[in-house]
């Protein structure tokens, strides 16, 4: 009797397999990873691999492998990154090697404090040990870049479905075509936040270490699944790349009035790329990370992280109307029964996000590349009201403020910021140098005086002591 019911429940899952896999690319075979050089130089072996999820598929193997995660009311997914809600800067670590290590600034002010190359092997050895002892892995192959003289082929393998969704989100998304010949890529993230760093590894001051590797070309995350450290490690290659082939690699949001003048805002994390860069009357060019180039301005990246903390849909409306099916959201709170989201609510972190790709919003401009820029904007949240709400700069001023970049850390985009405090942050995202800062900023001068860019000095923290 019972060996009749077993097969009985075999015929019923063939069936019930067999019906699926028309629509269930499930895209487990790890071939095209296994023959990629870089896995093999890092032994990832993973059983399956799920590469290039549709966006239901994410979806359903998020409700299945995360049990915290839950799809909202208005359609978007609803994850959380546990203990890290923000950056970690003081846990990221650039290799010193002989091949970059003269480019890179070192040492009083710089974000990028040194490892060797044992312990960033020993770091990799241990993520890529646990990704291929999980039963299955999440790969994300995508660009960085709009121009396509700059494109670059960005693999992202990850542990949980959400950052893969995330990563889907905010890189530039193959075509299946592309997918198809995608190849090797340029530059790999291994993603193995839910386990932590070994904290007696050399140069690891805590279990969470985010490593780069320019002669790898690899990103190592262990001990923090906040998705940030992704988008964030895309950028800081390409603030290694891009200069170095002559192109200005910026930490601002870009949008393109009537007459196609291009406007750049300046701004540390939090302090409103995204709310004003996101304008009805300006197509928006992207929230974040930008290129100026010999052609004009192009965005790094194919979404949006938006601070969704207070959101109201009257304010940001078009914001609120791209957080639905597809978008991520980060650490925000909901109703456990109408699932209905609370904006309001900082339970879990001030710094609570969304992650939406970039045509959500209905003006993008699709290719994110604009021309050269007319103004620039440096967004100053200035937490001592000292500086006036807005400033017309001269080249000196405007050379002055970006490079020594006064401005405000705000509540939970790095750990530890509680709120807001005031800070120097060159060029407006310190964190993401990788060159000295006067390398951005004299090629800022220098394209700022070619294309008669005029800057503008705007504080969006509080003025005169309010
Ligand atoms: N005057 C203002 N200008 C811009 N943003 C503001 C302003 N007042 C409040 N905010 C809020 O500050 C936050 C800015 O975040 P965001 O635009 O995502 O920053 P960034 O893109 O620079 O990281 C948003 O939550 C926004 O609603
Ligand atoms: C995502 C971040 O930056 P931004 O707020 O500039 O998007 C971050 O600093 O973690």
């Amino acid at each position: 009797m019972k060996v009749v019911k077993l097969l009985k429940a075999k015929q019923i899952r063939r069936h019930f397999y067999k019906m699926r896999e028309p629509c269930d690319v499930s895209q487990g075979n790890a071939d095209f990873l296994l023959a990629c050089r870089h896995a093999q130089e890092a032994g990832l072996k993973p059983r399956i691999v799920y590469r290039n999820l549709a966006l239901s598929q994410l979806y359903e193997m998020a409700l299945k492998f995360e049990p915290d995660t839950a799809v909202v009311s208005s359609g978007a997914i609803a994850a959380i990154s546990y203990e890290k809600t923000g950056r970690s800067p003081k846990d990221k670590r650039v290799v010193r090697e002989p091949s970059t290590e003269g480019d890179i600034w070192w040492g009083n002010g710089s974000p990028n404090y040194p490892m060797d190359e044992r312990a960033f092997m020993l770091n990799r050895s241990r993520a890529v040990d646990y990704l291929n002892f999980l039963p299955s892995i999440f790969v994300f192959d995508g660009y960085a870049n709009w121009e396509p003289s700059a494109r670059t082929k960005i693999r992202v393998v990850c542990a949980r479905p959400y950052h893969a969704l995330f990563m889907h989100n905010m890189l530039i998304r193959p075509t299946p075509e592309e997918l198809q010949s995608f190849g090797e890529p340029e530059f790999v993230i291994y993603n193995a936040g839910p386990f932590p760093a070994n904290r007696y590894t050399s140069f690891m001051t805590s279990s969470t270490s985010v490593d780069l590797s320019l002669a790898h070309r690899e990103l190592v995350i262990l001990g923090t699944q906040y998705a940030g450290e992704m988008k964030k490690g895309v950028f800081t290659i390409m603030h290694y790349l891009m200069p170095k082939r002559g192109i200005l690699s910026l930490h601002s949001g870009c949008n393109v009035g009537a007459s196609e003048d291009v406007t750049l805002f300046f701004g540390l994390s939090g302090t409103g790329k995204t709310t004003l860069s996101t304008d009805p009357r300006r197509p928006l060019i992207g929230d974040d990370e930008h290129c100026w180039g010999d052609g004009g301005v192009f965005n790094i990246e194919g979404g949006c992280y938006a601070k969704c903390i207070n959101l109201q849909a009257s304010k940001e409306p078009e914001i609120y109307q791209a957080i639905r099916f597809g978008t991520v959201l980060e650490n925000v709170g909901f109703d456990r029964r109408t699932r209905v989201v609370d904006f309001d609510d900082n339970k879990l972190t001030e710094n609570t996000r969304a992650s939406y790709p970039i045509d959500y919003i209905s003006n993008a401009r699709i290719p994110c590349i604009g021309p050269h820029p007319k103004n620039i904007i440096l967004l100053c949240c200035d937490a001592f009201g000292v500086l006036p709400p807005v400033s017309k700069l001269s080249l000196e001023q405007a050379m002055y403020h970006f490079i020594s970049g006064y401005t405000a850390k705000v509540a939970g985009t790095e750990v530890g910021i509680l709120e807001p405090e005031a800070t120097f942050s060159a060029c407006f995202g310190s964190a993401f140098l990788v060159w000295h800062p006067m390398k951005y900023a004299s090629m800022l001068a220098d394209k700022m005086v070619e294309h008669g860019t005029t800057a503008w000095l705007i504080n969006t923290g509080w003025t005169g002591g309010g």
